[in-house]
């Protein structure tokens, strides 16, 4: 793709420094060469609610052309799913990471042991972006009884489905290839060295993703530094990302419940409605644990997120009343100055 068209619907392919790379947003015109397009001075586009958006990768707009001929985003369309994460540092902002997904593929390896609180997070970060969320468990060829463990990965992650497969020795890859559908955009998210940029290149036929051991230079394995949607021969878009390390969930009750539909379940049976499964008589959370029906780790990992949720939501709120205030004073000042300019 040499220019933009005017009026036509990109994709955004990958986030720089004040610019982004864009393709034709439709999937049989969208494997040409991205397109860079310089973002405006605050690296914003204006999109839905009026507001100006950062760009991220999955994000579809409409590029329109300056008047000079400098290809321009003029608006960004509203995001069908957004895969979000809490930024870092203390401020109350959270990340998009991709945009406009269909499937969140959580991928973990299964050598060394997958973490399963690790991966009952990251579904709750899917299940909270309204995508399907799918387990992927990586590197079976270097464990001997990979269905024991993917069995244990299966009881935490009721309503995903668990793929157990090796990208090296190519086993295991037919059910996800099946997703792989024209115009449908996954993502995967996963730790660090869980195998993930392997993955997208095996389910791509291609070398599209520089992987773990292959540099030359000495530097030490390299590692994805960057967000990056591929846009694959069948029309699907496959979107890799950089080992999560971390990852601050935006967690939010919905979310939690979602991945935790057994704990939920339990909740419903205690005596009483804000059981805090503590101490409280009647409690059928406890009940479970004690019978073990419900595994200790499991109801840890729920309270851990549920707590998270229940912080996030009390912080988006002071988010919320902060706006109000600095609006306030904002009007006050205005009313101030005109009173003072009759
Ligand atoms: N044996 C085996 N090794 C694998 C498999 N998949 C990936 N690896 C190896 O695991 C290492 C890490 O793979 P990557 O694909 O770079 O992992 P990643 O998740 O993309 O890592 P980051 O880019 O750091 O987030 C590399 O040395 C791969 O060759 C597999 O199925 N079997
Ligand atoms: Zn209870």
């Amino acid at each position: 793709m040499d220019s933009l068209t005017v009026g036509s619907q990109v994709r955004v392919v990958r986030v720089d420094r004040g610019a982004v790379l864009v393709v034709p947003a439709d999937a049989a015109s969208a494997r040409g060469l991205p397109v860079r397009v310089e973002l405006d001075r605050d690296g914003l586009v204006p999109g839905p609610q009026g507001l100006r958006w950062a760009p991220t990768v999955g994000d579809v707009a409409v590029s329109r052309p300056r008047a000079d001929g400098v290809p321009h985003l003029a608006e960004l369309l509203p995001r069908r799913t957004e895969l979000v994460r809490d930024s870092a540092g203390s401020t109350s902002r959270t990340q998009a990471l991709a945009a406009n997904v269909d499937v969140v593929l959580v991928a973990e390896h299964l050598d060394p042991e997958p973490d399963l609180g690790r991966i009952e997070r990251l579904l709750t970060l899917a299940w909270r972006c309204g995508a399907r969320p799918v387990v992927v468990l990586t590197k079976a060829d270097l464990v001997p009884r990979a269905s024991i463990v993917a069995a244990e990965v299966t009881a935490a992650a009721p309503g995903a489905d668990v793929h157990v497969v090796s990208a090296t020795a190519d086993t295991g890859l037919e059910p996800l290839r099946a997703l792989l559908r024209p115009g449908v955009t996954l993502v995967v998210v996963g730790p660090s060295g869980a195998g993930k940029s392997t993955l997208v290149n095996a389910l791509a036929g291609a070398e599209v993703m520089s992987v773990g051991d292959r540099r030359a230079d000495g530097r030490g394995r390299h590692t994805t530094t960057h967000r990056e949607l591929i846009a694959l021969d069948c029309g699907a878009f496959l979107i890799d990302t950089p080992g999560l390390r971390a990852v601050g969930v935006v967690a939010d009750a919905a979310a939690v419940e979602a991945t935790f539909p057994d704990v939920a379940e339990l909740a419903l049976a205690c005596r009483f409605a804000d059981c805090a499964h503590e101490s409280e008589p009647g409690c059928a959370v406890r009940a479970a644990l004690e019978s073990g029906e419900l595994p200790e780790r499991r109801f840890d990992s729920w309270r851990r997120l549920a707590r998270e949720a229940a912080w996030q939501a009390r912080r988006s709120d002071a988010r919320l009343a902060a706006l109000e205030k600095a609006r306030w004073k904002q009007k006050t000042a205005e009313y101030r100055r005109e009173v003072r300019g009759r």
